[in-house]
């Protein structure tokens, strides 16, 4: 479907089929860890956008949602320094809040977020990602507690994920076998 926008030599590392079946166990998890609780549901835009998305629609407990943004990759392959572009206003205190992201890479940006969160006030912070890298290049102190796919060390985009900015709305996470 989208050959002429996909770069060559592109392939499918992940399906939506696979990604829509981890995200609705991953919000089964969530659904009976958070039933009683007043939960702040924050997206960690851009990349988390899709996944939030799609995430939240099968979230059955009482929330509200935001979210924040901060960045490390701009167009690059490899992180720098982080960058926070927005903080959100919502008030946290007494609140669970739960963070959602596409991609826990090196944990550097979802570190920040938490420890952003608990000074706010929240009574509780968790993560969620779409997907978990495994690589041995080093990890922030800091470790997801919900994750729905683990993958190998190879630069993903799609279904929020960018190359160079561009292809987050694509429906499968793909990747270049040569990069
Ligand atoms: O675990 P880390 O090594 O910190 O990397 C993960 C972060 O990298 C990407 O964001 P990016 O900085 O590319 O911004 P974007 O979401 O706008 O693409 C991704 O969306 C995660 O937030
Ligand atoms: N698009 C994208 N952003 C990332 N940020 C950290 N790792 C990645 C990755 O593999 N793809």
């Amino acid at each position: 479907m989208y050959q002429k926008l996909l770069p060559k030599g592109a392939e499918v590392l992940v399906e939506q089929q696979k990604i829509d079946q981890a995200t609705l166990s991953v919000a089964e998890q969530i659904n009976r860890e958070y039933a009683d609780k007043k939960v702040a549901f924050l997206t960690i835009m851009n990349g988390g956008m899709i996944f939030a998305s799609e995430l939240s629609l099968h979230l059955n407990i009482d929330m509200e949602m935001d979210y924040l943004q901060l960045s490390r990759y701009g167009k690059s392959t490899t992180g720098g320094q982080l960058v926070w572009k927005y903080q959100p206003e919502i008030h946290m205190h007494n609140k669970h809040v739960i963070l959602c992201d596409d991609i826990y890479d090196q944990g550097h940006t979802l570190k920040a977020a938490h420890d952003w969160c608990l000074l706010k006030g929240a009574a509780s912070v968790k993560s969620v990602v779409l997907v978990y890298k495994k690589h041995d290049r080093g990890y922030a102190d800091y470790e997801p507690e919900y994750t729905a796919l683990k993958i190998d060390d190879h630069y993903i985009f799609g279904y929020g994920m960018d190359l160079e900015e561009r292809l987050r709305h694509l429906r499968a996470i793909y990747y270049l076998p040569d990069a």
